[in-house]
Protein backbone atom coordinates (compact mmCIF):
# COMPACT_ATOMS: atom_id res chain seq x y z
CA UNK A 1 0.00 0.00 0.00
CA UNK A 2 1.00 3.59 -0.91
CA UNK A 3 0.95 6.65 2.05
CA UNK A 4 -3.07 7.79 0.72
CA UNK A 5 -2.50 10.17 -1.84
CA UNK A 6 -5.16 13.17 -2.38
CA UNK A 7 -8.48 11.47 -3.67
CA UNK A 8 -9.28 11.57 -7.42
CA UNK A 9 -12.87 11.95 -8.60
CA UNK A 10 -13.79 10.47 -12.02
CA UNK A 11 -16.86 9.88 -13.90
CA UNK A 12 -18.31 8.16 -17.16
CA UNK A 13 -17.43 10.45 -20.07
CA UNK A 14 -20.14 12.48 -21.33
CA UNK A 15 -20.40 14.21 -24.69
CA UNK A 16 -20.71 17.66 -23.22
CA UNK A 17 -17.41 17.43 -21.34
CA UNK A 18 -14.58 19.02 -22.41
CA UNK A 19 -12.18 16.42 -23.06
CA UNK A 20 -9.16 15.47 -20.44
CA UNK A 21 -6.16 16.42 -21.15
CA UNK A 22 -3.44 13.57 -20.19
CA UNK A 23 -1.96 15.57 -17.36
CA UNK A 24 -5.22 15.77 -15.83
CA UNK A 25 -4.65 11.78 -15.03
CA UNK A 26 -0.70 11.81 -13.73
CA UNK A 27 -1.13 8.41 -11.92
CA UNK A 28 -2.10 6.82 -15.51
CA UNK A 29 1.36 7.73 -17.43
CA UNK A 30 2.69 6.13 -20.12
CA UNK A 31 2.77 2.44 -19.95
CA UNK A 32 0.47 2.75 -16.46
CA UNK A 33 -2.58 0.65 -16.55
CA UNK A 34 -4.95 0.62 -13.83
CA UNK A 35 -7.90 -1.70 -12.90
CA UNK A 36 -10.50 -1.30 -9.96
CA UNK A 37 -11.97 -4.28 -8.01
CA UNK A 38 -15.40 -2.85 -6.49
CA UNK A 39 -17.56 -4.90 -3.37
CA UNK A 40 -20.95 -5.27 -4.54
CA UNK A 41 -22.31 -7.05 -1.35
CA UNK A 42 -24.71 -4.60 0.31
CA UNK A 43 -24.51 -6.22 3.83
CA UNK A 44 -21.83 -3.19 5.12
CA UNK A 45 -20.04 -5.86 8.14
CA UNK A 46 -19.48 -8.56 5.45
CA UNK A 47 -18.80 -6.14 2.81
CA UNK A 48 -16.03 -4.79 5.64
CA UNK A 49 -14.73 -7.89 6.28
CA UNK A 50 -14.26 -8.40 2.59
CA UNK A 51 -12.79 -5.66 2.36
CA UNK A 52 -9.95 -6.11 4.49
CA UNK A 53 -9.30 -9.79 3.18
CA UNK A 54 -9.36 -8.32 -0.55
CA UNK A 55 -6.61 -5.72 0.54
CA UNK A 56 -4.25 -8.35 2.75
CA UNK A 57 -4.77 -10.94 -0.84
CA UNK A 58 -3.67 -7.91 -3.60
CA UNK A 59 -0.81 -6.77 -1.06
CA UNK A 60 0.33 -10.91 -1.53
CA UNK A 61 -0.37 -10.98 -5.06
CA UNK A 62 1.10 -7.57 -6.30
CA UNK A 63 4.54 -7.58 -4.74
CA UNK A 64 6.90 -4.90 -6.56
CA UNK A 65 5.78 -2.15 -8.32
CA UNK A 66 2.08 -2.13 -7.90
CA UNK A 67 0.60 0.69 -5.97
CA UNK A 68 -2.39 -0.29 -4.46
CA UNK A 69 -5.14 2.72 -3.82
CA UNK A 70 -8.46 2.98 -1.84
CA UNK A 71 -11.46 3.35 -3.98
CA UNK A 72 -14.79 4.60 -3.72
CA UNK A 73 -17.98 3.76 -6.20
CA UNK A 74 -21.08 5.67 -6.16
CA UNK A 75 -23.92 6.96 -7.66
CA UNK A 76 -23.69 10.97 -7.20
CA UNK A 77 -27.09 10.92 -7.30
CA UNK A 78 -28.05 8.53 -4.36
CA UNK A 79 -24.39 8.55 -2.85
CA UNK A 80 -25.63 7.42 0.81
CA UNK A 81 -27.47 3.99 -0.82
CA UNK A 82 -25.03 3.50 -3.68
CA UNK A 83 -21.41 4.09 -1.61
CA UNK A 84 -19.37 0.60 -2.51
CA UNK A 85 -15.40 -0.23 -1.26
CA UNK A 86 -12.76 -1.50 -3.21
CA UNK A 87 -9.84 -0.91 -4.75
CA UNK A 88 -7.57 1.07 -7.26
CA UNK A 89 -4.60 -0.86 -8.46
CA UNK A 90 -1.79 1.24 -10.93
CA UNK A 91 0.43 -1.27 -13.22
CA UNK A 92 3.47 0.17 -14.76
CA UNK A 93 4.04 -3.07 -16.77
CA UNK A 94 0.59 -3.22 -18.62
CA UNK A 95 -2.22 -5.54 -17.70
CA UNK A 96 -0.70 -8.84 -18.59
CA UNK A 97 1.09 -9.54 -15.92
CA UNK A 98 -1.57 -8.26 -13.33
CA UNK A 99 -4.25 -10.54 -14.69
CA UNK A 100 -2.62 -13.44 -14.48
CA UNK A 101 -1.53 -12.44 -10.91
CA UNK A 102 -5.41 -11.75 -9.96
CA UNK A 103 -6.91 -14.27 -11.78
CA UNK A 104 -7.66 -16.72 -8.52
CA UNK A 105 -9.09 -13.49 -6.78
CA UNK A 106 -11.40 -12.77 -9.14
CA UNK A 107 -12.35 -16.02 -9.94
CA UNK A 108 -13.08 -16.65 -6.27
CA UNK A 109 -14.94 -13.22 -5.37
CA UNK A 110 -16.74 -12.97 -9.00
CA UNK A 111 -20.35 -12.61 -7.54
CA UNK A 112 -18.88 -10.01 -5.31
CA UNK A 113 -16.44 -7.75 -7.18
CA UNK A 114 -17.13 -5.55 -9.94
CA UNK A 115 -13.62 -5.47 -12.17
CA UNK A 116 -12.96 -2.53 -14.45
CA UNK A 117 -9.72 -2.08 -16.34
CA UNK A 118 -8.47 1.80 -17.40
CA UNK A 119 -6.17 2.99 -19.99
CA UNK A 120 -5.28 5.85 -22.06
CA UNK A 121 -6.43 5.22 -25.69
CA UNK A 122 -4.79 6.41 -28.81
CA UNK A 123 -5.61 10.25 -28.39
CA UNK A 124 -4.41 9.67 -24.60
CA UNK A 125 -8.17 9.70 -23.36
CA UNK A 126 -8.55 7.40 -20.47
CA UNK A 127 -11.21 4.80 -21.15
CA UNK A 128 -12.51 2.24 -18.59
CA UNK A 129 -14.12 -1.10 -18.92
CA UNK A 130 -16.56 -3.17 -17.16
CA UNK A 131 -15.29 -6.99 -16.56
CA UNK A 132 -17.74 -9.58 -17.49
CA UNK A 133 -17.27 -12.62 -15.80
CA UNK A 134 -19.87 -14.77 -17.50
CA UNK A 135 -17.66 -17.95 -18.36
CA UNK A 136 -14.08 -16.22 -19.11
CA UNK A 137 -13.70 -12.80 -18.23
CA UNK A 138 -13.51 -10.22 -20.49
CA UNK A 139 -13.69 -6.96 -21.33
CA UNK A 140 -17.20 -5.37 -22.39
CA UNK A 141 -17.40 -1.93 -24.92
CA UNK A 142 -14.84 0.65 -23.34
CA UNK A 143 -16.46 3.95 -22.04
CA UNK A 144 -14.27 7.36 -21.96
CA UNK A 145 -13.41 8.94 -18.25
CA UNK A 146 -13.29 12.28 -16.87
CA UNK A 147 -11.52 13.80 -14.05
CA UNK A 148 -14.47 15.58 -12.03
CA UNK A 149 -14.86 18.25 -8.54
CA UNK A 150 -14.93 17.17 -5.63
CA UNK A 151 -18.56 16.48 -4.82
CA UNK A 152 -19.85 17.32 -2.10
CA UNK A 153 -20.76 15.61 0.55
CA UNK A 154 -17.56 13.73 -0.03
CA UNK A 155 -18.11 10.27 0.25
CA UNK A 156 -14.92 9.57 2.06
CA UNK A 157 -16.60 12.00 4.66
CA UNK A 158 -20.18 10.04 4.20
CA UNK A 159 -18.10 6.56 4.56
CA UNK A 160 -17.10 8.50 8.14
CA UNK A 161 -20.64 9.06 9.36
CA UNK A 162 -22.04 5.60 8.13
CA UNK A 163 -19.45 3.23 8.66
CA UNK A 164 -16.74 4.32 10.59
CA UNK A 165 -17.57 6.15 13.77
CA UNK A 166 -20.78 5.66 15.98
CA UNK A 167 -22.66 8.56 16.91
CA UNK A 168 -25.24 6.70 19.05
CA UNK A 169 -24.79 3.80 21.66
CA UNK A 170 -28.10 2.07 19.43
CA UNK A 171 -25.55 2.26 16.59
CA UNK A 172 -22.39 0.61 18.14
CA UNK A 173 -24.83 -2.01 19.29
CA UNK A 174 -26.56 -2.72 16.33
CA UNK A 175 -23.14 -3.52 14.91
CA UNK A 176 -21.98 -5.95 17.58
CA UNK A 177 -25.27 -7.45 17.51
CA UNK A 178 -24.66 -8.58 13.95
CA UNK A 179 -21.26 -9.51 14.53
CA UNK A 180 -21.51 -11.59 17.77
CA UNK A 181 -25.14 -12.80 17.53
CA UNK A 182 -24.26 -16.14 19.18
CA UNK A 183 -21.58 -14.92 21.84
CA UNK A 184 -23.15 -15.14 25.21
CA UNK A 185 -20.55 -12.61 26.68
CA UNK A 186 -20.93 -9.87 24.08
CA UNK A 187 -24.85 -10.27 24.30
CA UNK A 188 -25.07 -10.16 27.95
CA UNK A 189 -23.20 -7.02 28.11
CA UNK A 190 -25.32 -5.14 24.98
CA UNK A 191 -28.65 -6.17 27.45
CA UNK A 192 -26.72 -4.54 30.56
CA UNK A 193 -25.86 -1.44 28.36
CA UNK A 194 -29.42 -1.19 27.40
CA UNK A 195 -30.65 -1.79 30.68
CA UNK A 196 -28.04 0.08 33.34
CA UNK A 197 -27.42 3.57 31.45
CA UNK A 198 -27.00 6.21 33.68
CA UNK A 199 -28.57 9.66 33.29
CA UNK A 200 -26.08 10.86 31.13
CA UNK A 201 -27.26 14.72 32.18
CA UNK A 202 -27.55 13.93 35.64
CA UNK A 203 -25.97 15.93 38.45
CA UNK A 204 -22.69 15.25 39.23
CA UNK A 205 -20.84 16.53 42.77
CA UNK A 206 -16.55 16.49 40.81
CA UNK A 207 -15.46 17.45 37.63
CA UNK A 208 -14.22 14.97 34.83
CA UNK A 209 -11.36 15.72 32.89
CA UNK A 210 -10.26 14.02 30.03
CA UNK A 211 -6.79 13.89 28.74
CA UNK A 212 -6.30 13.17 25.11
CA UNK A 213 -3.29 13.27 23.02
CA UNK A 214 -1.11 10.43 20.52
CA UNK A 215 0.15 7.80 21.80
CA UNK A 216 4.05 8.84 23.92
CA UNK A 217 2.16 12.32 24.64
CA UNK A 218 2.38 11.44 27.89
CA UNK A 219 -0.89 11.30 28.75
CA UNK A 220 0.07 7.94 31.59
CA UNK A 221 2.26 9.84 33.22
CA UNK A 222 0.36 12.70 33.58
CA UNK A 223 -3.05 11.16 34.47
CA UNK A 224 -1.48 9.24 37.34
CA UNK A 225 0.23 12.90 38.78
CA UNK A 226 -3.48 14.53 38.57
CA UNK A 227 -4.93 11.72 40.05
CA UNK A 228 -2.71 11.42 43.50
CA UNK A 229 -2.97 15.42 43.39
CA UNK A 230 -6.49 16.00 42.91
CA UNK A 231 -7.42 12.51 44.89
CA UNK A 232 -9.13 11.36 41.90
CA UNK A 233 -10.60 8.26 40.06
CA UNK A 234 -8.80 7.43 37.23
CA UNK A 235 -10.57 5.81 34.37
CA UNK A 236 -9.43 4.46 30.80
CA UNK A 237 -11.15 4.43 27.78
CA UNK A 238 -11.31 1.56 26.10
CA UNK A 239 -11.96 0.49 29.93
CA UNK A 240 -10.45 -2.81 32.04
CA UNK A 241 -14.00 -5.02 31.39
CA UNK A 242 -13.62 -5.02 27.75
CA UNK A 243 -9.75 -5.20 26.87
CA UNK A 244 -9.52 -9.18 26.61
CA UNK A 245 -11.45 -8.39 23.23
CA UNK A 246 -9.11 -5.25 22.21
CA UNK A 247 -6.69 -7.52 20.26
CA UNK A 248 -9.27 -9.25 18.31
CA UNK A 249 -10.66 -5.97 17.12
CA UNK A 250 -7.89 -4.22 16.51
CA UNK A 251 -7.24 -6.74 13.63
CA UNK A 252 -11.40 -5.88 12.41
CA UNK A 253 -12.19 -4.08 9.72
CA UNK A 254 -12.49 -0.25 10.87
CA UNK A 255 -16.43 -0.69 11.18
CA UNK A 256 -16.01 -3.24 13.81
CA UNK A 257 -12.80 -1.82 15.51
CA UNK A 258 -14.89 1.75 16.12
CA UNK A 259 -17.87 -0.05 17.38
CA UNK A 260 -15.50 -1.58 20.17
CA UNK A 261 -13.87 1.64 21.00
CA UNK A 262 -17.50 3.19 20.85
CA UNK A 263 -19.17 0.63 22.91
CA UNK A 264 -15.74 1.49 25.44
CA UNK A 265 -16.53 5.10 25.89
CA UNK A 266 -20.53 4.62 26.60
CA UNK A 267 -18.97 1.94 29.69
CA UNK A 268 -16.39 4.23 30.56
CA UNK A 269 -19.41 7.04 30.38
CA UNK A 270 -20.94 4.85 32.95
CA UNK A 271 -18.38 4.47 35.15
CA UNK A 272 -18.00 8.09 35.18
CA UNK A 273 -21.07 9.13 35.66
CA UNK A 274 -20.76 7.22 39.12
CA UNK A 275 -17.37 7.95 39.99
CA UNK A 276 -18.23 11.77 39.50
CA UNK A 277 -20.36 11.54 42.89
CA UNK A 278 -17.63 10.63 45.28
CA UNK A 279 -14.60 12.00 43.83
CA UNK A 280 -13.35 13.93 41.00
CA UNK A 281 -12.23 12.11 37.52
CA UNK A 282 -9.46 11.89 35.48
CA UNK A 283 -9.60 10.25 31.91
CA UNK A 284 -6.97 8.73 29.55
CA UNK A 285 -8.51 8.77 26.00
CA UNK A 286 -12.11 8.68 25.55
CA UNK A 287 -14.60 10.19 22.43
CA UNK A 288 -12.34 12.61 21.22
CA UNK A 289 -9.65 9.42 20.50
CA UNK A 290 -12.33 7.57 18.73
CA UNK A 291 -13.38 10.61 16.64
CA UNK A 292 -9.68 11.83 16.07
CA UNK A 293 -8.21 8.65 15.10
CA UNK A 294 -10.88 7.30 12.49
CA UNK A 295 -11.05 10.61 10.76
CA UNK A 296 -7.29 10.68 10.74
CA UNK A 297 -7.14 7.19 9.25
CA UNK A 298 -10.08 7.66 6.12
CA UNK A 299 -9.48 11.17 5.23
CA UNK A 300 -7.23 10.50 2.31
CA UNK A 301 -4.16 12.97 1.31
CA UNK A 302 -3.20 16.13 3.09
CA UNK A 303 -4.61 18.09 5.74
CA UNK A 304 -6.43 20.21 3.35
CA UNK A 305 -8.73 17.43 2.67
CA UNK A 306 -10.44 17.01 6.20
CA UNK A 307 -14.09 18.00 6.52
CA UNK A 308 -14.18 22.24 7.70
CA UNK A 309 -14.42 23.60 10.85
CA UNK A 310 -17.21 23.02 12.74
CA UNK A 311 -18.37 19.93 10.57
CA UNK A 312 -20.79 17.42 11.99
CA UNK A 313 -18.12 15.08 12.15
CA UNK A 314 -16.75 16.72 14.53
CA UNK A 315 -19.69 16.99 17.25
CA UNK A 316 -20.15 15.29 20.26
CA UNK A 317 -22.78 12.37 20.14
CA UNK A 318 -25.73 13.19 21.85
CA UNK A 319 -26.32 10.43 24.24
CA UNK A 320 -22.97 9.88 25.45
CA UNK A 321 -21.89 11.93 28.96
CA UNK A 322 -20.06 15.37 28.46
CA UNK A 323 -16.73 15.87 30.54
CA UNK A 324 -16.09 19.45 31.92
CA UNK A 325 -13.00 19.74 30.21
CA UNK A 326 -10.65 18.26 27.57
CA UNK A 327 -6.65 18.95 27.70
CA UNK A 328 -4.97 17.73 24.43
CA UNK A 329 -1.16 17.09 24.86
CA UNK A 330 1.20 18.04 22.01
CA UNK A 331 4.84 17.29 21.49
CA UNK A 332 7.26 17.67 18.47
CA UNK A 333 6.99 14.22 16.37
CA UNK A 334 10.99 13.46 17.67
CA UNK A 335 10.19 14.21 21.32
CA UNK A 336 7.41 11.70 20.64
CA UNK A 337 9.22 8.94 18.75
CA UNK A 338 12.16 9.04 21.66
CA UNK A 339 9.21 8.90 24.68
CA UNK A 340 7.77 5.69 22.70
CA UNK A 341 10.82 4.10 22.35
CA UNK A 342 12.14 5.15 26.05
CA UNK A 343 8.39 3.26 26.94
CA UNK A 344 8.78 0.28 24.10
CA UNK A 345 5.44 -0.94 24.55
CA UNK A 346 3.36 -3.18 21.80
CA UNK A 347 1.41 -1.21 19.48
CA UNK A 348 -1.88 -1.19 17.80
CA UNK A 349 -1.32 -1.15 13.88
CA UNK A 350 -3.30 2.69 14.13
CA UNK A 351 -0.09 3.94 16.04
CA UNK A 352 2.49 1.52 14.00
CA UNK A 353 0.77 4.02 11.21
CA UNK A 354 1.17 6.78 13.09
CA UNK A 355 4.52 6.04 13.30
CA UNK A 356 5.55 5.37 9.47
CA UNK A 357 3.11 8.44 8.42
CA UNK A 358 3.82 11.85 9.70
CA UNK A 359 1.14 13.35 7.28
CA UNK A 360 -1.65 11.12 9.13
CA UNK A 361 0.10 12.23 12.36
CA UNK A 362 -0.82 15.27 11.56
CA UNK A 363 -4.54 14.83 10.64
CA UNK A 364 -4.99 13.15 13.81
CA UNK A 365 -3.69 15.94 15.30
CA UNK A 366 -5.73 18.51 13.78
CA UNK A 367 -9.15 16.61 13.76
CA UNK A 368 -8.71 16.45 17.57
CA UNK A 369 -8.02 20.09 17.35
CA UNK A 370 -11.41 20.52 15.67
CA UNK A 371 -13.47 18.80 18.05
CA UNK A 372 -16.49 20.86 19.33
CA UNK A 373 -18.62 20.88 22.70
CA UNK A 374 -16.41 20.14 24.28
CA UNK A 375 -13.30 21.07 22.19
CA UNK A 376 -10.01 20.57 23.69
CA UNK A 377 -7.87 23.09 25.39
CA UNK A 378 -4.20 22.73 23.72
CA UNK A 379 -1.46 22.05 25.85
CA UNK A 380 2.39 22.33 24.68
CA UNK A 381 3.48 18.86 26.55
CA UNK A 382 7.17 18.94 25.37
CA UNK A 383 8.68 20.00 28.72
CA UNK A 384 9.76 18.07 31.40
CA UNK A 385 7.14 16.24 33.66
CA UNK A 386 6.95 18.54 36.68
CA UNK A 387 6.06 21.65 34.21
CA UNK A 388 3.62 19.45 31.93
CA UNK A 389 2.13 18.92 35.66
CA UNK A 390 1.92 22.13 36.86
CA UNK A 391 0.75 23.60 33.62
CA UNK A 392 -2.34 21.02 32.95
CA UNK A 393 -2.96 21.05 36.94
CA UNK A 394 -3.55 25.16 36.70
CA UNK A 395 -6.30 24.84 33.94
CA UNK A 396 -8.14 22.03 35.54
CA UNK A 397 -7.96 24.10 38.98
CA UNK A 398 -9.06 27.43 36.76
CA UNK A 399 -11.37 25.49 34.69
CA UNK A 400 -13.25 23.24 37.62
CA UNK A 401 -12.97 25.92 40.47
CA UNK A 402 -10.79 23.66 42.40
CA UNK A 403 -8.25 24.61 44.91
CA UNK A 404 -5.34 22.27 45.43
CA UNK A 405 -2.47 23.54 48.21
CA UNK A 406 0.81 21.50 47.06
CA UNK A 407 1.13 23.13 43.25
N1 LIG B 1 7.08 15.54 30.01
C1 LIG B 1 7.82 14.46 29.75
N2 LIG B 1 9.15 14.57 29.47
C2 LIG B 1 9.90 13.49 29.19
N3 LIG B 1 9.42 12.22 29.14
C3 LIG B 1 8.14 12.04 29.40
C4 LIG B 1 7.24 13.13 29.71
N4 LIG B 1 6.00 12.64 29.93
C5 LIG B 1 6.10 11.29 29.74
N5 LIG B 1 7.36 10.93 29.45
C6 LIG B 1 7.87 9.57 29.18
O1 LIG B 1 7.47 9.26 27.83
C7 LIG B 1 7.01 7.92 27.73
C8 LIG B 1 5.53 7.91 27.23
O2 LIG B 1 4.70 8.51 28.19
P1 LIG B 1 3.25 7.98 28.52
O3 LIG B 1 2.77 8.74 29.72
O4 LIG B 1 3.24 6.48 28.61
O5 LIG B 1 2.47 8.46 27.19
P2 LIG B 1 1.03 8.05 26.62
O6 LIG B 1 0.21 7.54 27.76
O7 LIG B 1 0.51 9.35 26.07
O8 LIG B 1 1.27 7.06 25.53
C9 LIG B 1 7.18 7.30 29.11
O9 LIG B 1 8.42 6.62 29.13
C10 LIG B 1 7.23 8.51 30.04
O10 LIG B 1 8.00 8.27 31.21
N1 LIG C 1 -11.45 5.87 23.43
C1 LIG C 1 -10.56 5.35 22.57
C2 LIG C 1 -9.31 4.91 23.01
C3 LIG C 1 -8.40 4.39 22.10
N2 LIG C 1 -8.72 4.31 20.78
C4 LIG C 1 -7.77 3.73 19.80
O1 LIG C 1 -6.71 3.09 20.53
C5 LIG C 1 -5.42 3.40 20.03
C6 LIG C 1 -4.54 4.04 21.09
O2 LIG C 1 -4.84 3.54 22.33
P1 LIG C 1 -3.72 3.17 23.43
O3 LIG C 1 -4.43 2.85 24.72
O4 LIG C 1 -2.81 2.15 22.88
O5 LIG C 1 -2.93 4.52 23.57
P2 LIG C 1 -1.89 4.96 24.67
O6 LIG C 1 -2.64 5.13 25.94
O7 LIG C 1 -0.85 3.89 24.70
O8 LIG C 1 -1.39 6.29 24.14
C7 LIG C 1 -5.63 4.30 18.83
O9 LIG C 1 -5.42 3.46 17.71
C8 LIG C 1 -7.09 4.74 18.91
O10 LIG C 1 -7.67 4.64 17.64
C9 LIG C 1 -9.97 4.76 20.36
O11 LIG C 1 -10.28 4.68 19.18
N3 LIG C 1 -10.88 5.26 21.26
Amino acid sequence: FVAVPNPVYFTSFESNLIRERPHEWPMLSKGVCAHSLCITNTDRIYAARLHKTLGQKLALALQGDYKILRLFSYLPWEMDGSLQMGYFVLSPQGPSSIHARLADILVEHQKEIRFCSYRRDAEEDVQGCLWDFNGEGKEQEPCQLARIEEPDPSPLVLNIMRSALFYKLEDVLAVLRQCFASDPQVLCLQEKMKKERKDIDGKRNFPVIVIEGLDGTGKSTLTKSLQDALNATLLNSPPECISPWRKAFDDEPSLLRRAYYGLGNYIVADQISEAAQSSPVIVDRYWHSTAAYSIGTEIGGGLHNLPAHHHEVYQWPKDLLKPDLVILLTVSDEERMQRMCKRGLAKTVEEKELESNSLFRQKVEEAYKRMERPGCVVVDASGPKKRVFNDVLSIVCDHCNIHVSNT
